[in-house]
């Protein structure tokens, strides 16, 4: 934690939507004037798609067919800590990205499913935005989720999850059903083990839930759209937080428990601008106040 700088942690499950509300804090983000160091959590893969399939050929032939992307050992948990930390501290650090896709590579002229170069920082950020796989990860050698400031879980219900990965990795990742298929059976243990414990260390979880049904998200042909879902949005600790103005401001929200809002899915956005620009806000004045202490 850290008032001079500040980071958030958008944390979900390949598929889940965290690039999809990135979006959203990008425009919080210009709409309040934020420079925000923007990482992606897939930077921090230990190995490129080469090597990666290479680890994974050999993982298989000594019986390991769980050999996954999800895992501590094929990430770089130390390097996000070492990020985090260091951010925190100066508002420095380094930051790469993993090219999913042609179109991305072709714009660094390298291949896809390789790594751009470490780069510093840009100077002078008013705060880090991590969104990704591991940004509230705590395993016994590693603990992530103590450096952000705002950690958010995105997280659909798991045919849901499957059914957007499905269609991403298939429509725009250029994999077929099968492949895609195999990922998820593979990555399950470390799904078990890596990705769902962290939504017990997030401050708010925002899970979408399908009106129709998604009972085999290995046929789906599309991801039900917002008007066909609802948004369960759960806060860890609910002190502080003016359900009221929410429910006012979200036409048909409704309180499930003392701590958790249900919203209709065409107001996920609404909602996630209402609940986190007073978290921005907050975030901006503390550090105000502590550059102007200094
Ligand atoms: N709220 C939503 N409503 C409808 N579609 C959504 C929603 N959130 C995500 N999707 C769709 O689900 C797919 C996956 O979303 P997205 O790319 O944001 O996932 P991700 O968590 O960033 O995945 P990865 O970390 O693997 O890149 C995309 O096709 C996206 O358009
Ligand atoms: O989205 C993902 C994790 O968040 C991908 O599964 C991961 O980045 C590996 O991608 P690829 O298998 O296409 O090289």
């Amino acid at each position: 934690m850290s008032e001079r700088h500040p980071i958030i942690a958008i944390t979900g499950s390949s598929g889940a939507g965290t690039s999809t509300v990135t979006r959203t804090f990008s425009n919080i983000f210009r709409r309040e004037g934020v420079k925000a160091a923007v990482i992606e959590g897939d930077s921090f893969h230990r190995y490129n798609r080469k090597e990666m399939q290479v680890r994974a050929a050999e993982a298989e032939q000594q019986g390991n067919k769980h050999f996954s992307h999800f895992s501590a050992e094929n990430n770089l948990f130390g390097e996000i800590e070492d990020l985090f930390r260091t951010y925190g501290e100066c508002g420095r650090g380094k930051s790469r990205k993993y090219l999913h896709t042609a179109e991305e590579a072709a714009a660094y002229k390298l291949d896809p499913g390789t790594f751009t170069p470490w780069e510093e920082l840009d100077e002078n950020t008013d705060m880090l935005y991590y969104e990704g796989l591991h940004g509230a990860v705590v395993t016994p050698e590693h603990n992530i989720a103590q450096y952000p400031d705002l950690r958010v879980g995105v997280v659909p219900v798991i045919n849901l999850e499957w059914i957007q990965k499905l269609w991403r990795d298939k429509h725009q990742r250029g994999y077929s059903t099968e492949a895609v298929t195999d990922t998820i059976l593979r990555r399950m243990p470390d799904y078990v083990n890596y990705i769902v414990p962290q939504f017990a260390h997030t401050h708010v979880n925002f899970q979408r839930v399908p009106m129709v049904d998604t009972s085999n998200p290995f046929i789906a042909r599309d991801i039900p759209s917002a008007d066909e879902s609802v948004v369960v949005i759960r806060f860890a600790n609910p002190k502080g937080i003016d359900f009221q103005y929410l429910l006012t401001m979200i036409h048909d929200a409704w309180m499930s428990r003392a701590n958790t809002i249900v919203v209709p899915g065409g107001k996920m956005e609404l909602a996630m601008q209402l609940i986190f620009t007073p978290f921005v806000w907050r975030m901006l004045e503390r550090k105000k106040r502590a550059m102007d202490l200094t």
